[in-house]
């Protein structure tokens, strides 16, 4: 199971620091939505640039004009753009045949999606990784319930990931569920110490795996 660090709200400075306080306990970077927003393709350029070989996540949050906007990403470095899910089936499967001609993947952002039969639909258009997501806005309402899991068919294929204020506390009943990627930010990012944080949640997941 992977951990994904992802860097929201932050600046380019931070972003750096974070990485290089976590790199040993993280397995994958995104460059999350608003930093993008603030940098454009240069921070996705210069991560990759100083972690070649750590597999960046860039996330586009594309919703429109797919083809452009994953070509930008991968041109820039990143080797997984995210897509909506509620995006037009279009716009997803634009992503996916351009994500081919890369050699990279898409990652589908589930986010707002409660509808089983979307997710069926977004594995039959070509997808093989999607990312479960209780939204940030959607946090103020309380935790995010592992009922998240019940979009996914029994017999899916597909590769998957959570997000959504995953903490050391939260963690341990995700882990039943047995996700891929585990999607954490604020948990390290806004911690007094990062990389303990990170080596806590590291921890987690080791103990977890070693009881299987
Ligand atoms: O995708 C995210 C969110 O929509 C803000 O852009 C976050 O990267 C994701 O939710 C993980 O962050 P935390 O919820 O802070 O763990």
């Amino acid at each position: 199971m992977k951990i994904q660090l992802a860097l929201d709200r932050l600046s380019k400075e931070e972003c750096f620091r974070l990485i290089e306080e976590t790199e040993e306990y993280i397995d994958w970077i995104e460059i999350g939505t608003g930093v993008i927003k603030e940098y454009g393709m240069s921070i996705i350029r210069e991560v990759k640039q100083r972690y070649p070989d750590t597999t960046l996540v860039a996330d586009m949050k594309t919703c429109d004009a797919g083809a452009a906007e994953a070509a930008q990403a991968f041109e820039a470095g990143a080797d997984i753009s995210t897509v909506m899910a509620f995006s037009a089936d279009n716009t997803i499967s634009d992503t996916l045949s351009i994500a081919g001609k890369y050699g990279k993947r898409m990652m589908i952002d589930l986010l707002g999606v409660e509808d089983p039969d979307r997710v069926r639909r977004i594995e039959q258009l070509g997808a093989d990784l999607v990312s479960l997501h209780y939204g940030k806005d959607m946090q103020h309402q309380g935790a995010m319930n592992v009922n998240l899991f019940d979009l996914l068919s029994v017999n899916s294929a597909l590769e998957v990931a959570v997000a959504g204020g995953i903490n050391a506390d939260s963690l341990p009943a995700l882990l039943h569920k047995s996700p891929s990627i585990v999607i954490v930010g604020s948990a390290i990012t806004k911690a007094p110490d990062s990389k303990r944080a990170a080596e806590e949640l590291k921890g987690v997941i080791e103990s977890d795996e070693n009881h299987h």
